[in-house]
């Protein structure tokens, strides 16, 4: 029986189809829901995505503020960029796109984020959030990978979840995500890393395989249990070719699988804009 495709698409359009009225809601009530996005370097594919970014935010109705800094940028001028972005009130959300030229400190900026419009939750007070349990911005991936899960009735309350990556983009919020008590989370989450030989072991006893590598083709059709639930998050281009952590013939073994394109992308996405605009209604509520 062929594997049932876990498509993104029409989860990000329930998404879409959620912050829409309430965009609409607080524009007419006169509060601003905006997208500021800093761009440091001249890299084709960030730029492609920035794009896309931004035109999504056009057709949603927010604004899209854009600061773009050259290659050589310095690490003063980029936090000073993250400053302007933190005090613009037409800003409910800040991104900083990853990666940034070498000489720059992602995460020393990261930290001049202002939490409370840290659309990509990767702030540590965020993570912080995360790990007690706390309201407070997911992670834009782990947070679209627990909605794909739920919107395709894929159960992961109670059961078996193999992550495979502890990377602070996906993995290790993504483990923290799926243990908290909810109704779509609960599971029983093991995390394999480059530090466990044998990760197979554990992926073959897992009901949900997640993968959050960004090793193009790591996870085979032996890693995994017939019949068990795949997702292929990590994500590698060569070019603007996408890469997948999962290799195509798991397909032939899986119960349910991420599709190449069209998978998790969308839904990190999609997560992208409610982040936004849960931040837009807590600021225009009088502050987080
Ligand atoms: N601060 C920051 N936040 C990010 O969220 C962030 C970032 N930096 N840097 C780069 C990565 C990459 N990323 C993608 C999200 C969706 C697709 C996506 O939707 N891809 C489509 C198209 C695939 C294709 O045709 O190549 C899909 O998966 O179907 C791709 C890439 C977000 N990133």
């Amino acid at each position: 029986m062929p594997a049932q495709l876990l498509s993104g698409r029409p989860v990000a359009d329930a998404v879409f189809a959620e912050i829409r009225p309430r965009i609409a809601a607080l524009r007419e009530a006169g509060h601003p829901v905006g997208l500021g996005t800093l761009l440091v370097g001249s890299d084709d594919a960030s730029a492609g995505y920035i794009r896309m970014k931004i035109d999504k935010a056009e057709e949603l109705g927010m604004t899209a503020p854009h600061i773009h800094l050259g290659d050589d940028a310095s690490q003063a001028e980029v936090e000073d960029a993250v400053r302007a972005l933190n005090e613009d009130p037409e800003v409910t959300g800040v991104l900083v796109q990853h990666p940034t030229p070498p000489q720059i400190d992602f995460e020393a900026a990261m930290l001049r984020v202002d939490p409370d419009k840290d659309v990509d939750g990767l702030h540590p007070v965020n993570m912080g959030r995360l790990a007690l349990g706390m309201p407070g911005m997911v992670a834009c991936t782990p947070a679209g990978i627990e909605r794909l899960l739920a919107h395709h009735g894929i159960e992961v309350s109670g059961r078996d979840v193999c992550i495979l990556g502890r990377g602070t983009t996906l993995g290790r919020p993504l483990a923290l995500l799926l243990s908290q008590k909810r109704p779509t989370a609960n599971a029983a989450v093991t995390v394999v890393h480059t530090g466990v030989p044998d990760w197979a072991e554990h992926t073959r006893r897992a009901d949900i395989v997640i993968a959050a590598v960004g090793v193009p083709g790591i996870v085979r059709p032996e890693h995994v249990r017939p019949g068990a639930v795949v997702v292929s998050g990590g994500v590698r281009y060569a070019g603007r070719r996408l890469l997948p952590d999962v290799d195509e013939s798991v397909a032939e073994v899986a119960g349910a699988i991420t599709p190449r394109i069209g998978g998790v992308g969308p839904t990190t996405i999609a997560m992208l804009f409610k982040n936004c605009v849960d931040a837009a209604e807590r600021l225009a509520a009088g502050g987080a």
